[in-house]
């Protein structure tokens, strides 16, 4: 056990797939494991371990906001020892040319996050995902025929911003898309060395306007979720 999840040692798998909503892990777990079980529900955070292609595999719920997500990825690591750790997450598109329910691979992320600010002060720390990760999701998605987006993505500390004209900036300057939690994990990727990556799937449109339903958020986005479970478990 740790302070917030309930596994005993050994019922999480070293290959973690972290989606922010607990019942998009549900969700995975039932969809796409084969014998899984539920090891966390403490605050409802729900956790599962299963196998998929043959390999075990957990899927860990972690909140919204880098706080929530990072307390649970220092926990997976720490005191269950896992090594690989994809982020299956949504995210707002901030370029015309991503399109609702494309999938981005964050490769670097760009953050407000106090936390790092504290940690790195007086230097701009840059979280970036593992390359071989980034490399391998990247292969298997073209070659499902993925409408894939690699590139920068900013991990806000806030959901809504009255500040258009920095949403504005960070667009001019690349920046693919905004969520809340890659620069974390990232963060945690580099701290302790083990692998990290964020696929995200674009769930609403900062430009145009569009958006997804939240039974969709919760349920669907199966190709990203595929190409992440691919990425763990394939040579
Ligand atoms: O869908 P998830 O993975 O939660 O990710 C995005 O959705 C939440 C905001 O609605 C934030 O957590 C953001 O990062
Ligand atoms: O953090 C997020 C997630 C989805 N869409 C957004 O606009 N922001």
């Amino acid at each position: 056990m740790s302070f917030h999840l309930d596994a005993k040692k050994g019922e999480v798998a070293d290959k973690v797939l972290l989606p922010g909503d607990p019942l998009r892990a549900k969700y995975i777990a039932e969809t796409f494991l084969e014998d899984a079980t539920c090891y966390n529900n403490v605050r409802n955070m729900l956790g599962y371990t299963g196998t998929y292609n043959g390999v075990k595999v957990s899927i860990q719920g972690t909140g919204m906001g880098i706080p929530s997500a990072i307390l649970y990825i220092h926990e997976l690591i720490n005191d269950y020892g896992v090594k690989d750790l994809i982020r299956v997450g949504t995210c707002g598109a901030l370029q015309k040319d991503v399109k609702i329910r494309d999938v981005i691979i964050a490769q670097a992320t760009t953050t407000d996050s106090s936390l790092m600010f504290k940690e790195f002060n007086p230097v701009y720390f840059a979280p970036v995902g593992n390359f071989d990760l980034l490399f391998k999701a990247y292969n298997l998605g073209k070659a499902s025929g993925l409408n894939l987006n690699v590139g920068n993505v900013y991990s806000s500390d806030s959901f809504y911003s009255d500040n258009q004209a920095l949403t504005n900036k960070l667009s001019d300057y690349g920046v693919l898309g905004v969520e809340m939690e890659t620069a974390g994990l990232y963060y945690l990727g580099s701290k302790f060395n083990v692998n990290t990556l964020s696929l995200l799937t674009v769930s609403d449109h900062l430009i145009t306007g569009e958006q997804t339903t939240s039974e969709e958020r919760q349920t669907t986005f199966n190709d990203m979720i595929t190409v992440a479970l691919d990425t763990l478990t394939k040579e």
